[in-house]
């Protein structure tokens, strides 16, 4: 079911590789070592997640994946190119809204391809098409404000998207949305996923997210973090909606808690005990 660290990370050019990464921040009061190594591969049409207590580096793993943070030791490479800031084959996704409130929808989804300098005709049926994929279509013009907490954040996903990543990052980009919205968008954007198959990484506190979403669910040891163990989420896809339901599913999410009780418990202190 699982592999534990150090697997193979020869990877291929295609691939997403993290060749032993560290990243300690220095700060006025000291230092902080956050992730202390991390190795691994995110493979060509793979969908990876990571879970782990909190302040145990997800983030900032993320973050360096996307060239927003250079980590103090090793290296990310994407497609054998060894990561030095934002790339244009890369997206992100975070958990705050991210929608430009003065922007409409369209003008939103269409603002990647703009920076890109690609033409307006060509950027608008771009986004035309993400915008029926995330399900708004008919709310074109409408602007953020005028659009609920799960629909802005369908608008970010649909901006991401129509960049065409060949990496897609996302933060906990459900994570402000209440439970049966999270659950909706969660199959949305797997049903888009089984069309494009780029790599993802994407971070959740949602141990049933990770497992219905994912092929394979890194967990992170408490801070300095490592990752602990990789769990091959070995579900057949598509994932239709009683996915949750079966025997395996169920398996899956108890060892991942099992997983995450004890590096929350280090976390939380001593005498934290989770049921
Ligand atoms: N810019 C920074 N400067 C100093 N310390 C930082 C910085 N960014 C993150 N940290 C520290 O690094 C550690 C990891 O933070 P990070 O946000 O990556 O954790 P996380 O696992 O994503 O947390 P959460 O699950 O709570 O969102 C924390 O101890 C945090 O305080």
């Amino acid at each position: 079911m699982s592999q534990i660290f150090p697997i193979d990370t020869v990877g291929h050019d295609s691939d997403v590789v993290f060749d032993n990464i560290g990243m300690t921040f220095g700060t006025k009061t000291g230092v902080t070592q956050a992730v202390a190594n991390v190795s691994g591969v995110i493979p060509e049409g793979k969908f990876v997640s990571v879970i782990g207590p909190s302040g145990c580096g997800k983030s900032t793993l993320l973050d360096m994946v996307g060239g927003l943070l250079k980590p103090t030791k090793g290296t990310v490479s994407i497609n054998g190119e060894t990561v030095t800031g934002p790339r244009r084959d890369t997206a992100m996704v975070f958990q705050e809204d991210s929608t430009l409130h003065w922007r409409t929808v369209l003008d939103n989804v269409a603002f990647g391809l703009e920076v890109k300098g690609v033409p307006k005709a060509d950027r608008y049926e771009s986004a035309r098409r993400m915008i029926e994929l995330v399900g708004l279509s008919g709310f074109e013009d409408h602007r953020p404000g005028q659009l609920s907490g799960g629909m802005k954040q369908r608008v970010a996903i649909a901006r991401a998207l129509a960049m065409e990543p060949r990496v897609l990052l996302m933060d906990e980009p459900f994570g402000a949305l209440d439970q049966q919205t999270r659950q909706f968008i969660g199959r949305e954007l797997l049903r888009i996923w089984e069309k494009t198959r780029n790599r993802v990484l994407f971070i959740t506190h949602d141990i049933q997210e990770a497992v219905y979403l994912s092929d394979e669910v890194w967990v992170m040891s408490a801070r300095p973090s490592v990752v602990k163990e990789v769990v091959t989420i070995d579900l057949p896809r598509p994932r239709p909606e009683g996915t949750h339901t079966l025997p395996r599913f169920r398996e899956l999410e108890d060892h991942l808690w099992e997983l995450v009780k004890v590096e929350a418990e280090k976390t939380l202190g001593p005498g934290a005990r989770l049921a």
